[in-house]
């Protein structure tokens, strides 16, 4: 596990360091809200309530957003539960286990690369019962850029080739495959894929990509957070 660039604030709001602890408890109460709002977005996209049980919720989703109080996390800031840039992204849209936008994405290391696995519901719908394209794309873009942190080389994209070859069908399980597949100076070359656990074998969507890892001044110019660490 990496540990946070900065001395980021507690998840108390005084700028201690919270200790490993607190982080975990704080993560814990992040992916409650976030599995809790991710059942409330695919009942939301499903539902046929009549219009005024929508306008009840509505009402109701409002009170509680206004809950939500406190300090609000800046542009650029890295919250304290992650591990930039490599480990926990708690928001991530891809892997963030306190997203309501995220499968979530569960990421482990395999042969050469990393596997993702995840379901994909209604929310990330293109065509009627598949997956919406750019959705696949998202899905291979976050684990390629892992693949290359998890290489030693984190990177930005700065091109994505996707194919797709099959549609991607909704709450199917699905397996995505990311692998570094070579370097030139900053440019990291990288592969993936996506196939269906049930047939792992056939890929049903394919990419290749460029990553490149911005040099020491771009990266301090990028992410204000990590100054001193780079
Ligand atoms: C502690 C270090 C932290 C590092 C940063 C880590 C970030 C990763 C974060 C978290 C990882 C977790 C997972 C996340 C996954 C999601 C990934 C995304 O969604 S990233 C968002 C979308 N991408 C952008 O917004 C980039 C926009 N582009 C840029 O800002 C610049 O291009 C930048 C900073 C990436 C590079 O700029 P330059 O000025 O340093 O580099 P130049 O000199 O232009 O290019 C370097 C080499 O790359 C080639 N290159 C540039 N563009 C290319 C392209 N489209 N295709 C092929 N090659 C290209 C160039 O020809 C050059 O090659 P030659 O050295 O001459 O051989």
């Amino acid at each position: 596990m990496n540990t946070p660039p900065t001395a980021p604030p507690a998840t108390n709001g005084t700028t201690r360091r919270p200790t490993e602890g607190e982080l975990e408890h704080q993560r814990a109460a992040i992916a409650a809200l976030g599995h809790e709002l991710r059942a409330l977005v695919d009942a939301t996209v499903r539902t046929s309530a009549p219009a005024e049980a929508l306008h009840r919720v509505a009402d109701g989703v409002r009170r509680i957003t206004g809950q939500l109080t406190g300090r609000r996390r800046e542009r650029a800031e890295i919250p304290a539960v992650d591990e930039f840039p490599g480990g926990t992204r708690m928001y991530s849209p891809v892997t963030g286990a306190g997203s309501p936008l995220a499968p979530p994405m569960r990421v482990t290391p395999a042969d050469g690369g990393l596997i993702g696995r995840c379901t994909l519901g209604f929310a990330h719908e293109g065509p009627p019962g598949y997956v919406h394209g750019g959705m696949s794309a998202m899905l291979l873009d976050e684990l390629m850029g892992r693949a290359c942190a998890a290489a030693g080389m984190p990177g930005m994209t700065v091109s994505l080739q996707v194919r797709y070859h099959r549609p991607v069908p909704l709450e199917t399980p699905l397996r995505v495959h990311a692998r570094v597949t070579g370097t030139e100076g900053r440019k990291i070359f990288v592969d993936g894929s996506i196939s269906t656990e049930g047939e792992p074998s056939t890929t049903v969507v394919t990419a290749d990509g460029v990553f490149v890892t911005p040099d020491p001044d771009r990266t301090r110019a990028l992410f204000p957070s990590l100054r001193g660490t780079v």
